[in-house]
């Protein structure tokens, strides 16, 4: 038997072996080994080497998260809830994560901060707040502390090691070059790394802007060091058949300097606090661009400024098979 069939096949997948590394993870995950399972299931994920086969890759999750991988246990639960490769199960995934948080402490400190929220049997909030309106042309709406502070920590915790600089890429080099508009670093929490606090979070959003949670993009985290902002734009797609229609922002933190949240049109100046979040559309009634809603995040100019943003679709929208696509 191979001592490391993970480490092996990566070193077939290195030298272009493509079917020999996946023969050999088939193999040893049929034989048991967990790893194994858990490699082949993230590349049915990822739809590389092999194609996307996402029920596929909850089958191996199954087998990986009953033999004792816990990595493969969140995933799991995470896919459950969202509904990759099944239709989605909030129960369910609840189950799975009861039965992990009994030997993951990760999963239980997931469950302590669910067990704060009184939700629905499907995930939603049972009393959502209601939106004041703070400014006219465009209409923004603020909620106070939408967010808890524990929740705002576990988002941002959530994305802190996949926060990459904003980019763009050069019409005409294709290479990717610092984005003129936005100059903080980011990173989207996707599917298979939807906790279900972030799911629950994500319900609590669609709630809040009269959406169904499957109309939100993968909720989007940036972080603002001293002198990065995000300079005036519109949220709406330029070209789209699936328009972000409206946006919720949730600020994650406060005690920074600068980094408000400024709307152009209205001089509306929105000082962030943290769980707060404001809600817009971006669309006219009927269905083009605002440009009224132009806004910015102004540069922050001491400590650290961190937010949570949804974009919302016209209709639902999968993470999983393109940007234009519904789920
Ligand atoms: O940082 C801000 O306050 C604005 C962020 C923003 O405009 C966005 O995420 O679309
Ligand atoms: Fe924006």
């Amino acid at each position: 038997m191979i001592h490391d069939p993970v480490a092996q096949a990566d070193r077939l997948l290195a030298a272009g072996r493509v079917r020999d590394a996946v023969m050999l993870i088939e193999q040893a995950g049929h034989s048991g080994n967990i790893d194994a399972l858990f490699r082949h299931a993230t590349w049915k994920l990822a739809g590389t080497p092999i194609p996307r086969d996402l029920p596929g890759a909850r089958v191996l999750l199954r087998q990986a998260t009953s033999l004792g991988n816990p990595e493969a246990a969140l995933v799991e639960i995470a896919l459950t809830a969202n509904g990759s490769g099944a239709p989605a199960d909030w129960a369910g995934a609840r189950a799975l994560l009861d039965a992990a948080a009994g030997t993951d402490q990760v999963a239980a400190d997931q469950l302590t901060l669910l067990d704060a929220m009184t939700l629905t049997k499907d995930g939603a909030p049972i009393d959502p707040p209601r939106a004041q309106r703070i400014g006219e042309n465009p209409d923004v709406r603020h909620i106070a502390r939408l967010f808890t502070q524990e929740e705002c920590l576990h988002i941002a915790q959530c994305a802190a090691d996949m926060l990459q600089p904003a980019t763009v890429a050069d019409p005409r080099t294709g290479r990717n070059v610092a984005n003129p508009v936005r100059t903080s670093d980011g990173a989207v929490i996707g599917p298979t790394r939807e906790t279900l606090v972030v799911q629950a979070l994500n319900r609590r959003l669609a709630a809040v802007t009269g959406t169904d949670w499957r109309q939100g993009e993968a909720l989007s985290i940036l972080r603002y060091q001293p002198g990065q902002q995000f300079r005036p734009h519109v949220d709406a797609l330029p070209v789209t058949s699936n328009q972000r229609i409206r946006t919720v922002l949730v600020y994650l933190n406060e005690g920074f300097a600068g980094g408000a949240t400024y709307f152009v049109n209205n001089a509306l100046r929105v000082t962030p606090r943290t769980g707060d979040a404001i809600i817009f559309d971006n669309v006219r009634a009927d269905g083009s661009i605002d440009p009224a809603t132009q806004h910015a995040g102004e540069p922050v100019t001491a400590g650290v400024k961190w937010l949570a943003t949804r974009w919302i679709r016209a209709r639902p929208f999968s993470v999983w098979t393109g940007p234009e696509n519904a789920a």
